[in-house]
């Protein structure tokens, strides 16, 4: 039987330091600042962003959420992302994904200030992480989440076997990256490729990050791995699962993280931990 990775936990623990470094900050009369763009009426991201605020204010961030309807125009985006490129109240910038159909996500990421990208999607902080560059940059939170659940586990990562499943920018890219920088052999993998069980069975840590329910099947599992699901799907009966098939998957693998309770609830947490970061940084004074 596995170890279950309670990611509800290891957020807990980490919004604890976050918030404590906030106090911290405080006492020098300074709050790190946080603005969310949300575009559209998608329901799950207004659930998101409803939860970033909630946290963001919880733990003493100030927070601003700007929603914009659809119709937004991309230059009208492209002037509210400038806005708070210069207000030195804001630390940090995202604009949350997916963006409605027309907008080009990619050129409103690339226009917030990398200083201020506490997403880590801007092609300069994307770039940075794939060199390996030393020095402070924010990177995509999902990915630096599971870098710190694996942290966790105090298990020796160098030289190891690892098979990052997907390919997105969000996760799946950055994740393979982080992998390697810890010095993994790593590989990534997706939807199309060939013999996918004979490649997954290769990897001591295993990242399934695809959107398809139960992709990842017991046997599809080396014993002892560890096993990160990032999937968030739902099944016929309209239950949050996971790519990965939890229950046949936890008698394989040495440690694993449930759908929901692992990853998920990372992603905000290390969402504040960078947006302090991002603060601390702009103010030259952690080493975070
Ligand atoms: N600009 C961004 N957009 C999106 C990101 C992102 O990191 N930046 N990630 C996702 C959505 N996301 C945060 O934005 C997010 C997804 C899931 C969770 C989470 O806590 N999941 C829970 C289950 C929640 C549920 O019941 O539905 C879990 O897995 O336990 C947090 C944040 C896409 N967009």
């Amino acid at each position: 039987m596995a170890i279950i990775i309670d990611g509800k936990q290891i957020a807990k623990d980490l919004n604890t330091q976050t918030q404590q470094r906030v106090a911290t900050l405080a006492q020098q009369g300074i709050v790190p600042g946080l603005a969310v763009i949300i575009v559209g009426d998608d329901p799950a991201s207004a659930i998101y962003v409803r939860n970033k605020h909630r946290k963001a204010v919880k733990l003493g961030i100030k927070s601003v959420v700007r929603e914009l309807p659809a119709t937004i125009s991309q230059a009208e985006l492209l002037e509210i992302v400038q806005t708070y490129n210069h207000d030195d109240s804001i630390h940090g910038i995202l604009v949350q994904s997916p963006l409605p159909v027309g907008l080009d996500e990619q050129a409103i990421v690339a226009a917030i200030d990398p200083a201020k990208d506490v997403d880590g999607f801007h092609p300069l902080n994307v770039g940075r992480l794939l060199a390996n560059l030393p020095g402070h940059y924010p990177v995509s939170c999902t990915p630096r989440g599971i870098m710190t659940m694996l942290g966790t586990l105090n298990e020796h990562l160098r030289g190891k076997q690892a098979v990052v499943v997907g390919r997105s920018m969000i996760v799946g890219r950055p994740m393979a990256a982080m992998l390697l920088n810890a010095d993994m052999t790593v590989t990534i993998a997706h939807v199309h490729t060939k013999h996918l069980s004979d490649l997954t069975r290769t990897a001591d840590v295993l990242v399934v990050a695809t959107g398809v329910t139960h992709l990842i099947k017991g046997n599809d599992i080396k014993r002892g791995a560890i096993v990160i699901d990032v999937g968030m799907d739902r099944d016929e009966n309209g239950k949050l699962t996971g790519d990965v098939d939890f229950d046949a998957a936890v008698d394989r693998a040495g440690a694993i993280t449930p759908v929901p309770g692992g990853v998920g609830p990372m992603t905000i947490a290390t969402l504040m931990q960078q947006t302090v970061d991002l603060c601390e940084w702009s103010e030259q004074l952690g080493s975070n």
